[in-house]
């Protein structure tokens, strides 16, 4: 479904090391569309939030502690299968050395936490989470022109 979403952030190490440009760039020469993005230094309560699903793993309070450390860019990205193709487009998997070059973490991260990019994994978790980091007048309805080159 074209007008499928998805919700991205990149995390504080990612725009520390300057490579929100070369992140977006690889998601919009795939052809998808940005409909919202914004930059913000989350709190405790959103990332609690977020993160809620991992509350009783050994690493919870250090993740939270990294996620509050800068500035984060969360944005929500719209296409064909979407969710998926983020995915494995920032490089699913929990082990470094295991990931895929070409995929986002496998060029730019070494570390199990300190691993730049969060996508959603499911269409059901897009939603949730594009809730809870936007407001629906945040998110921009617009169709690009080149859509019908991109899409069958
Ligand atoms: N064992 C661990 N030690 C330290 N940090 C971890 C560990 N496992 C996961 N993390 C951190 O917590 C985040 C969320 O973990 P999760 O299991 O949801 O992984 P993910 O689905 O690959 O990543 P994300 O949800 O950020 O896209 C990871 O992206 C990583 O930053």
């Amino acid at each position: 479904m074209e007008k499928e979403q998805t919700f991205v952030l990149i995390k504080p190490d990612g725009v520390q090391r300057r490579i929100i440009g070369r992140i977006i760039q690889r998601f919009e020469d795939k052809g998808f569309s940005m409909v919202a993005m914004k930059m913000l230094i989350p709190n405790q309560e959103l990332l609690q939030k977020h993160y809620e699903e991992l509350m009783f793993k050994p690493f919870f309070p250090c993740l939270i502690c990294y996620m509050l450390s800068g500035p984060v860019i969360a944005m929500i990205w719209q296409g064909k299968d979407v969710v998926r193709q983020i995915r494995s487009m920032l490089g699913e998997g929990r082990n470094p050395v295991e990931q895929k070059p070409g995929t986002i973490r496998a060029d730019y991260a070494l570390e199990l936490q300190r691993n730049l990019i969060h996508g959603s994994d499911s269409c059901e978790s897009a939603q949730k989470e594009i809730n809870l980091w936007f407001n629906q007048k945040e998110i921009v309805d617009w169709k690009p022109s080149d859509l019908n080159w991109v899409c069958e």
